[in-house]
């Protein structure tokens, strides 16, 4: 009895030791979950060499300094240049060289969408998504919707956007000027005047151009709500952004645990969705009263696609389109604007193409006698041919861009059920396990692209990129590219974004001049290292770098009204200010003639 009382508690001692008891009970719970997560997965013996995993978290350089944690991949494994590591229980090998880099992206084992899942930041799968139809639904509407015929259709209004989103980030300086001069009359200091007054007609090309390209990509693959107000298409890309930020390292260990930058991601996804959801019942609702829009979203309910499925959709072409269309539109500017050489031959190139179309229509007897089109004019109504084959050298430009910008790696799963055997080295992706190539693996190679910093276009042209195979990874390569043959055509992303970007970049350049500056409009030719070869991504820069326009070329633009009257005028004031240095450049460069015609519509 005795000994029955000495075991079972008192009253008094169960009320001391329950929560004693409920703490141990969770701590035991806890250590048996990281016993779990550090009981790893095996990898095979023919595996690439292993790299020795710190407990639970396995490599944690790969979110931290991915590039040494490749280089130190490279040192232990000097035969293939291949190795293996973990990500908390995930298996990974990280794949170098040239041949691995063949067999990586001809594989038919290893599943593209599968792999940025999972290790690109939680990314939206490009196939499976939430929704059964979502994958055919992409691949099938994607294609469809960037065909020759919706191109040709879309490409007046998309070079509307283009004139008016240019013409409306110089009318934002010519309200900065206007304010001035307000300021001016009601005696603010003279420090604070002569700050704002630096500040007028500056433009920062990875804000502006990054909002156009989101505008642009909207018009063709999104919807007419989003792509033509202003302060929706505001909202819903700043929930993209959001969106889309990289969630928390963490989350690759413990893949339920609920992070901040994870529900940041949730709250803005949902958000986003019930934008959409909003904008498709409206259509769907409007159908019997006949507000029929001719758009991607109304290809995709004309199929009779679920909500869920167009709005995966659309949320699927911005992920995979936006970031680095915007990106290397952005820098391909900044890199021109630092590099006077290509400026003036991308102007020639664009000039040229502007004098033969022009040419043309004086020949078709049209306008009769010298036409006074002005540049955008003809740009207005260029063909999509023209747009695809008639600029080489913006298209050399491009590439160049794209191979310094785009960073970080790329991703897929072996989900084949087999191990996947990387060409013959013997070696393996394990089945189930995740492999990884970096990017600047082919594109920093000195082997191939000398001082492979610097941006020199002239390399495609020399054939640098043809040394080995697969030396350009910029547009894809083997299985995955970033366009696909469907039916007779070539399509999907790189034909996509092309098009915008050569857009951009012809009005840009016929619309300014422009040199880098800071944000109240001082020349800054040489701005701090613009991209950080750490991160996962194309990325804006860390400091912000600026134009500030130094000549401009710009007709009233009827869409904008008095605006773009205004616009030219603010530019060419602040050309002024460089003491006309740059018009007689721009004369130099073109011509008398050409530059009589240019100054005349700005009235230098
Ligand atoms: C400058 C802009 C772009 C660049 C540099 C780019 C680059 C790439 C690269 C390198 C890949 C291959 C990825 C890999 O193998 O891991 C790829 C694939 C892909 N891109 Fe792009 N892309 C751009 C724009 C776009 C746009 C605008 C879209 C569509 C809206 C798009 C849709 C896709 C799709 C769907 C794939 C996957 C193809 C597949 O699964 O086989 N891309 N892109």
């Amino acid at each position: 009895m005795a000994l029955l009382a000495a075991l079972v508690p008192s009253s008094q001692s169960w009320r001391v030791s329950l929560p004693a008891t409920f703490l141990l009970l969770v701590l035991s719970l806890l250590l048996s979950y990281v016993c779990h997560l550090s009981r790893r997965p095996a990898f095979p013996p023919n595996s690439p060499p292993l790299l020795k995993p710190l407990p639970v978290v396995g490599s944690p350089a790969f979110f931290t300094a991915r590039n040494d944690l490749f280089r130190r991949g490279r040192s232990v494994s000097p035969r293939t240049g291949n190795f293996s590591f973990y990500v908390g229980r995930l298996r990974i090998v990280g794949l170098s060289g040239r041949a691995s880099r063949r067999a990586y992206f001809d594989s038919k084992a290893l599943d593209l969408a599968r792999g940025y899942e999972r290790l690109f930041a939680d990314g939206p799968s490009l196939e499976g998504g939430g929704s059964p139809e979502f994958g055919s639904l992409f691949n099938r509407n994607v294609k469809t919707l960037l065909l020759r015929e919706n191109f040709v259709r879309n490409l007046g209004v998309l070079s509307r956007d283009v004139r008016e989103g240019l013409g409306k980030f110089v009318a934002a300086a010519v309200v900065d000027g206007k304010k001035e001069e307000e300021e001016e009359e009601e005696e603010e200091e003279e420090k604070k005047r002569k700050q704002k007054k630096k500040a007028a007609g500056v433009l920062n090309p990875y804000e502006d151009v990054y909002r156009l390209v989101y505008q642009l990509t909207m018009r063709t693959l999104g919807c007419e709500e989003i792509a033509e107000d202003r302060k929706l298409g505001d909202e819903t890309l700043r929930l993209y952004e959001d969106a889309e930020e990289g969630t928390s390292p963490a989350r690759f260990v413990v893949p339920w645990l609920p992070t901040p930058a994870w529900w940041r991601r949730v709250k803005s996804g949902a958000r986003l969705y019930g934008i959409l959801d909003g904008i498709v019942k409206e259509r769907r609702r409007s159908k019997e009263g006949g507000a029929r829009k001719e758009d991607a979203l109304q290809v995709l309910l004309d199929q009779g696609a679920s909500t869920l499925g167009v709005i995966e959709f659309i949320m699927g072409s911005l992920f995979s389109g936006q970031l680095n269309t915007s990106i290397n539109a952005a820098a391909l500017l900044v890199y021109l604007a630092q590099n006077r050489e290509w400026m003036d031959k991308i102007r020639s190139e664009v000039d040229g193409v502007v004098d033969r179309h022009r040419a043309q229509r004086e020949g078709e007897g049209e306008s009769g006698g010298e036409s006074d089109e002005s540049a955008l004019d003809v740009l207005k109504r260029l063909p999509l041919e023209a747009w695809e084959n008639d600029f080489p050298l913006v298209d050399v430009a491009l590439k160049e861009t794209i191979r310094i910008e785009l960073v970080g790696s790329s991703y897929r799963m072996n989900d084949s059920g087999r191990d996947m055997e990387i060409g013959h080295t013997g070696e393996v992706v394990p089945n189930g396990a995740f492999s990884v190539y970096q990017m600047d693996d082919a594109h920093m190679d000195p082997d191939v692209y000398p001082e492979p910093l610097r941006w020199d276009p002239g390399r495609f042209l020399r054939g640098e990129d043809k040394k080995q195979p697969d030396a350009f990874l910029g547009w894809g390569a083997g299985r995955h590219p970033c366009r696909n043959n469907f039916l007779s055509a070539t399509i999907v992303g790189m034909r996509f974004a092309k098009l915008e970007t050569f857009l951009i970049t012809a009005h840009f350049i016929s619309m300014f001049d422009f040199q880098l500056s800071d944000k109240n409009g001082n020349l800054n030719p040489d701005p701090p290292v613009l991209k950080d070869r750490t991160r996962f991504t194309a990325h804006k820069p860390s400091v912000p770098v600026y134009f500030r326009p130094t000549a401009a070329w710009m007709p009233a633009i009827p869409e904008l009204g008095g605006e773009s009257a205004k616009a030219a005028a603010a530019a060419a004031r602040a050309a002024r200010s460089d003491g006309g240095r740059k018009k007689r450049c721009r004369r130099d460069a073109l011509g008398k003639t050409k530059a009589a015609k240019y100054t005349s519509i700005t009235k230098y």
